[in-house]
């Protein structure tokens, strides 16, 4: 049986598919979203136009027991909270992955989950809340593993799920890549755009390449090699942003090819009055820079912005505001 813990958008959506395709999937989390599948079922879509549907999710708020694998989906603020939860409930060599953004959630399951064989995972796409039971999948991408002989015996049900895993050699330098795009949901969010208008303008993309700047900086002297992603050298990331819009429009067209709607989880977050995952994302950046003496006051500064927006700030910056708020905070 494989387990969603903390089923919102990612859970749903990934759990979703893996109970279309056959597998058996009992999915924990919230009683409002509990309420909202028993009553609507569940229904995942994506940008290619799959519609597939699971009538009678099983779906609790309680942990549950007999696990073969664990997906983790909750925000990373709620993951040693989850952790300690789910503890008493799970076998020796439960499998675990964190489906999660950021760069320390795993370290965080497997000092609490010692019993537990923890893998890190990435998710390369977006996915939103679309309506009551309807979880979309708007941009591309994969469902990235650390690599482990103990992931064959599911590969199957993701292959079925159409989701394959991707099972990764060093998922650390994945994670490091993707930091690099997340930190985008800070500008995204405080755009209020959607994803694809928003990387459409450059002065946003300037925004975005002033933090990727910075994390590059953190990175080289924390010694973290972020992996290529789509062929491309990380290096190169701020100066393909940087490009004229026609330019970047032809160059990037793989970044853009998505859904028109999708969003961030973070402008989801903001939307929905939750706390968002920032700190984990710029402020990951930032501490690391403040750890290995790098400058960080862009990625600082974006933090503090979305905090004020979770407060009831600003929402709406054009990219030219936003991007002499950050020159004048670098
Ligand atoms: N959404 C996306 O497009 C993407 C998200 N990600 C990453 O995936 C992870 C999950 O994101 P997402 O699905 O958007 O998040 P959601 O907030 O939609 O889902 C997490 C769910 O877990 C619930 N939850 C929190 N704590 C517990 C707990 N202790 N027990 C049970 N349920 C709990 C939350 O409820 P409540 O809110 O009430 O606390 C929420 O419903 C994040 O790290 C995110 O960055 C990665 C790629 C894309
Ligand atoms: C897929 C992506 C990068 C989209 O912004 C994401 O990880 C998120 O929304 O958190």
């Amino acid at each position: 049986m494989i387990c969603v813990y903390g089923a919102g958008s990612v859970g749903c959506y990934v759990g979703g598919r893996l109970a279309a395709g056959g597998a058996e999937v009992v999915f924990v989390g919230r009683e409002r979203i509990a309420a909202e599948v028993a009553t609507h079922g569940l229904t995942v879509t994506d940008l290619h136009g799959a519609e597939l549907r699971v009538e009678s999710p099983r779906y609790g708020t309680a942990p549950v027991a007999g696990a073969d694998l664990v997906l983790l989906t909750v925000k990373s603020a709620a993951t040693a909270e989850a952790a300690d939860a789910l503890a008493p409930h799970l076998e020796a060599g439960t499998v675990v992955v964190s489906l999660q953004n950021g760069l320390r959630n795993a370290a965080v399951l497997r000092e609490r989950l010692p019993q537990a064989r923890v893998l890190a995972g990435t998710v390369g796409f977006n996915v939103v809340h679309a309506g009551p039971g309807r979880f979309h999948q708007g941009t591309a991408g994969d469902l990235g593993v650390e690599d482990h002989a103990a992931l064959d015996a599911f590969a199957p049900d993701f292959a079925r799920a159409g989701l394959p895993l991707v099972r990764e050699r060093d998922l650390a330098g994945v994670q490091a890549a993707k930091l690099l795009l997340n930190l985008n949901n800070a500008v995204n969010a405080l755009s209020g755009l959607p994803l694809k208008t928003e990387l459409s303008q450059r002065d946003y993309r300037r925004c975005l390449a002033l933090a990727q700047r910075e994390a590059l900086a953190a990175y080289r002297a924390a010694g973290v090699r972020p992996a290529k992603s789509a062929g491309l050298d990380p290096r190169l990331l701020p100066v393909l942003l940087g490009l004229p819009d026609a330019l970047f429009t032809r160059a990037a067209a793989k970044m853009l090819a998505m859904d028109p709607h999708a969003r961030s989880s973070t402008w989801e977050d903001l939307e929905a009055g939750r706390p968002t995952e920032v700190d984990y994302l710029n402020g990951e950046i930032a501490a690391l820079a403040a750890e290995h003496g790098t400058a960080a006051p862009v990625n600082r500064r974006l933090t503090a912005l979305v905090h004020a927006a979770e407060r009831g700030g600003r929402r709406d910056w054009t990219g030219a505001a936003l991007l002499a708020e950050l020159r004048r905070a670098a």
